[in-house]
């Protein structure tokens, strides 16, 4: 057989314009990249990655026609929707432009987020191939499925009687734990499931996980899909150096971890969608004052019901921590993670964070937000027990209580020896003969052959 040069072979790949879906897809094309192959990016000017982070690939920016109160609205499913609408012609056009300026660069395939799902209709149009990658869990995409049964058969929403109790077939999941959406109507939410997870003329799917985490939703998944999966993750690991922040990294906050000592400090952050309010800000402040741990506090500017941090922190509160808090707006997260002062990590389970606290073997304190979030949570305390996840309103005694289970006392002792271990197995799987390598190096065959 011929063997293709991979370096005229172009990649098109079409992130979804969220910071965490950008990370995994252009961590992907960091990988693929260093396979040979030329990498394209297409994006929204809404939320665009910026280029010079890697001059390596080529980006084409598209109209997608978002309008300003549409983006002031701060409602991600709207405007997800309005996305799918909106760009398929300028995604279409451009695409036709680069094949004919460049025809001897040949696109051999379009790799798309799942939520990007008009991405496939254009691929189909054009004649190409197309690949999808999902970004969540593969729990999630199964308990999602639940949710659409649920609501099909009326049982949603579920009265608050139900909470607690188990889903059938989703051990441990219970009501509360699905990944219901408490940010747009359940019509919205059901048309982005529905899309995203239909795969229509997709040649296969990348999902960033690793076996051993998902061993039986993999196989549950694979016995339902027709095309190939490739569990490749955690992408942050496979593609290193490949940064995409959105916001600019405060890099002084390591610094000051340089300052504490090890596992002393909880790194807290909630990503970047998640917001509270001011109550839950003041109870986070003194839970993490009383807790008499070392914090570095992520808090993102517009994450307090759009007021600004500075004003709406307690009074009495920066005075009382001193030098043992530090707070930024945006950190060099991965690198926090890695960093030994970093004994636990305070989160809202997305998954790219979650991927990035278990492949560092940090253990979490779980307050999920919404969707996928609250199965990462349940999987984090309850499958693999790395962490406690706070159950009620925020409130600062059980918030010190969790920050001193998992960083000092002797009852949190179990969690952080089985977060190291998940550790080890999650490198298991990347090294030589583990999962991810495998499905890698399959992954790069796939493409290869289409
Ligand atoms: O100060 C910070 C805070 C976060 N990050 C990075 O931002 C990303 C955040 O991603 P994630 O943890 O997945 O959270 P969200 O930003 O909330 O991600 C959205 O997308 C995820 C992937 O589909 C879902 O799991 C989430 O529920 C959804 O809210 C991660 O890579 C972090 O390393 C930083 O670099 N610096």
């Amino acid at each position: 057989m011929e063997k293709k040069t991979q370096s005229s072979q172009r990649l098109v790949l079409f992130p979804c314009p969220y910071q965490g879906h950008i990370n995994p897809m252009l961590q992907l094309g960091t990988f693929l990249h260093s396979k040979g192959f030329s990498i394209t990016v297409v994006h929204t000017h809404f939320n665009s990655p910026n280029p010079s982070n890697h001059p390596e690939f080529t980006f084409f920016p598209i109209p997608d026609g978002l309008t300003a109160d549409e983006i002031s609205s701060g409602n991600i499913m709207a405007i997800l929707l309005a996305l799918n609408a909106n760009c398929k012609a300028s995604f279409e056009q451009t695409l036709t432009e680069v094949m004919e300026k460049e025809p001897q660069n040949k696109i051999i395939c379009i790799i798309h987020d799942d939520i990007m799902y008009f991405s496939e209709a254009v691929a189909r149009h054009l004649n190409i191939p197309s690949i999808m990658l999902r970004t969540t869990s593969v729990t999630n995409f199964l308990a999602r499925s639940a949710v659409l049964q649920l609501h099909s058969e009326d049982h949603l929403p579920f009265p608050d009687s139900l909470s607690l109790n188990p889903v059938p077939q989703f051990h441990p999941l219970r009501f509360k734990d699905l990944p219901t959406s408490n940010l747009d109507t359940f019509e919205n939410y059901s048309k982005l499931a529905v899309n995203a997870g239909n795969v229509r003329t997709a040649s296969a799917i990348i999902w960033n996980t690793v076996d051993c985490l998902e061993q039986s939703s993999l196989a549950q998944i694979q016995q339902q899909c027709q095309v190939p999966i490739f569990s490749i993750g955690p992408l942050h690991k496979i593609a290193p150096a490949a940064s995409s922040s959105l916001l600019e990294e405060d890099t002084s906050c390591i610094a000051w971890l340089e300052k504490q000592s090890h596992k002393s400090v909880i790194y807290v952050s909630l990503g970047s969608v998640a917001s509270i309010g001011e109550k839950e800000l003041g109870e986070m402040a003194w839970g993490l004052a009383n807790s008499n741990q070392p914090f570095l506090w992520v808090i993102r500017p517009g994450s307090i019901c759009g007021l600004n941090w500075n004003e709406t922190l307690p009074q009495g509160f920066i005075e009382a921590v001193g030098e043992r808090g530090c707070i930024v707006k945006w950190a060099p997260q991965r690198e926090v993670l890695t960093h030994g002062a970093v004994g636990g990590f305070w989160s809202h389970c997305g998954w790219n964070s979650t991927l990035e606290s278990l492949s560092e073997g940090v253990p979490m304190i779980c307050t999920p937000s919404f969707g996928d979030q609250k199965v990462h949570a349940r999987y984090i305390s309850q499958v693999w027990r790395v962490g406690v996840q706070l159950e009620n309103e925020l409130e600062r005694g059980e918030i010190e209580r969790a920050v001193r289970t998992l960083m000092v006392d002797d009852d949190g002792e179990g969690m952080r020896v089985r977060a190291k271990d998940l550790k080890e197995k999650i490198e298991v799987c990347m090294k030589r003969g583990g999962s991810s390598y495998s499905f890698l190096n399959k992954l790069v065959e796939l493409i290869m052959s289409l």
